[in-house]
């Protein structure tokens, strides 16, 4: 595991997007997984700037999110669907075919999974994974459990996670409870990760991810067992290592 420790989210941000784009750069067909929530933001706001600067070019790439709740439509300003539009598809020229986000509104959930397996696998597998992580540990909304999920799968959401992903909605109760999600075989597929990680709240996780006895119950910890990771977190993320 690589570690960068940067100053600030803005460092964080810079360095994450230029990662992004060196892999677009030597590699115009690659496979990118993508996160959500705040952490990633400043690295789209980046991709955008690059790509506006003629940096990169996202004709060929292919996407693929983490996750996205269960039960919201792609056009409720909630789901992440509506997040990739707004903070990086929008903005450059991806083609929508080559976009994919788990259906929150799927008919069959089960037939959901199977089929964002099938499409990760036809797309050749993840290039380069991005990776936030919740304060409990989770990685894509793989929650602490039991045992490791191995692949895209309905997650019930912890309350510490609906707590801390109500910021994003009027109220608590609006926050869904359930969630469709890569699972962890499939993040640690990917053939390269970045994980960002920002402020003193995600310092522990951090810790826990790095030094950490490897456990289902800090999902991050499975990390530690991947060939190519690198883990960017500014100072106060990176507080307790
Ligand atoms: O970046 P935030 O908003 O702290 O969220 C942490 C993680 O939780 C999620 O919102 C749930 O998957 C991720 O998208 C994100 O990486």
């Amino acid at each position: 595991m690589k570690i960068l420790i940067v100053n600030d989210y803005t460092e964080m941000s810079r360095k994450a997007a230029n990662i992004v784009a060196s892999q677009i750069i030597l590699k115009n067909d690659s496979v990118i997984g993508l996160a959500t929530g705040d952490t990633p933001k400043g690295m789209y706001k980046e991709l955008v700037r690059l790509y506006n600067n003629g940096d990169i070019d996202f004709t060929e790439v292919k996407t693929f999110n983490l996750d996205e709740y269960y039960g919201l439509d792609k056009t409720n300003s909630q789901s992440y669907h509506y997040y990739m539009m707004e903070n990086l598809f929008n903005h450059v020229n991806i083609k929508r075919e080559n976009i994919n986000i788990p259906n929150g509104m799927a008919e069959s959930i089960e037939k959901e999974c199977e089929e964002y397996e099938r499409k990760i696998e036809e797309a050749g597998g993840i290039d380069l994974q991005v990776l936030g992580i919740g304060r409990n540990g989770h990685i894509g909304f793989n929650e602490p459990d039991l045992k490791f999920e191995a692949k895209t799968h309905l997650v019930r959401l912890d309350d510490d996670t609906i707590k801390a992903n109500s910021r994003f909605f009027e109220s608590i109760e609006e926050v869904p409870t359930l969630a469709i999600s890569m699972g962890i075989k499939t993040i640690m597929h990917a053939r390269k990760i970045i994980l960002l990680a920002s402020g003193e709240g995600k310092a522990e996780a951090i810790y826990k991810t790095v030094k950490g006895k490897i456990t289902p119950e800090m999902p991050a910890s499975v990390l530690q067992l991947h060939p190519d990771v690198t883990l960017i977190v500014d100072k106060k993320a990176a507080s307790l290592l």
